[in-house]
């Protein structure tokens, strides 16, 4: 590793996958208002549900008071604005339901998910949101004014950047870059194994979606 961050790094290891996930057709779609949002999110939120339940493993298993606050505050949005509202409200406008059968590739997610969770596993817990939150504002940061007029297009962007979601992705990134240079290198590898998994589950995720 170089002078680089623990979380560039990590990155920069699956450049590629990175970037079929940041730039996939159906990202694009989305900023543009193109996206057919009604599988796609069918099958979101049913992640999102072992995503909360993921956020409540961060705060058990964080190793300061420091770090357990912020997955608090993030836990109380999705539960609230996400989950709640955006959901309910975009699901129903589409005529998508709130409990479709899970897709392959979104069972696999929330195994992966369940996994660290069951595991209580900090760094490869933070692996996983920290893939799922950057990967998200790195295509929502693509999208260029004005946003579009369909709310369920427009509020999935706005969900996934602007400045509070930015300082969140920051602060899953810190936490990797504290956390990597202590860790042994094969405890190291472990958490690269998991940001690769949850990267190549990303663009299926999209590529699910498109069909
Ligand atoms: C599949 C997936 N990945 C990430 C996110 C961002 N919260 C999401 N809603 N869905």
């Amino acid at each position: 590793m170089s002078e680089e961050s623990f979380s560039a790094w990590l990155r920069a290891q699956c450049a590629d996958e990175w970037e079929a996930v940041a730039g996939h057709p159906f990202a694009a779609a989305i900023t543009t208002g193109d996206a057919d949002m009604r599988h796609y999110l069918e099958q979101d939120f049913l992640f999102v549900d072992s995503f909360t339940a993921l956020l409540g493993a961060a705060v058990a298993s964080a190793d300061s008071f420091a770090a357990r606050v912020p997955y608090g505050q993030f836990l109380g949005q999705v539960a609230t604005a996400e989950e709640k509202t955006y959901f309910h409200r975009a699901l129903a406008a589409l005529g998508g339901s709130t409990e479709a059968a899970p897709e392959p590739v979104t069972a696999e997610f929330r195994a992966l998910m369940d996994e660290v969770r069951a595991a209580q596993d900090y760094p490869l817990i933070v692996a996983v949101l920290c893939v799922a939150e950057w990967s998200y504002l790195s295509w929502a940061e693509r999208a260029r004014k004005p946003l579009p007029e369909t709310f369920v297009h427009r509020e999935w962007i706005d969900l996934h950047e602007g400045p509070e979601f930015r300082a969140w992705v920051d602060f899953l990134r810190g936490e990797l870059d504290r956390l990597g240079p202590v860790l042994p290198d094969e405890r190291a590898a472990q958490v690269l194994e998991t940001f690769r998994r949850a990267v190549a589950l990303e663009r299926r995720f999209f590529d699910m979606a498109s069909r």
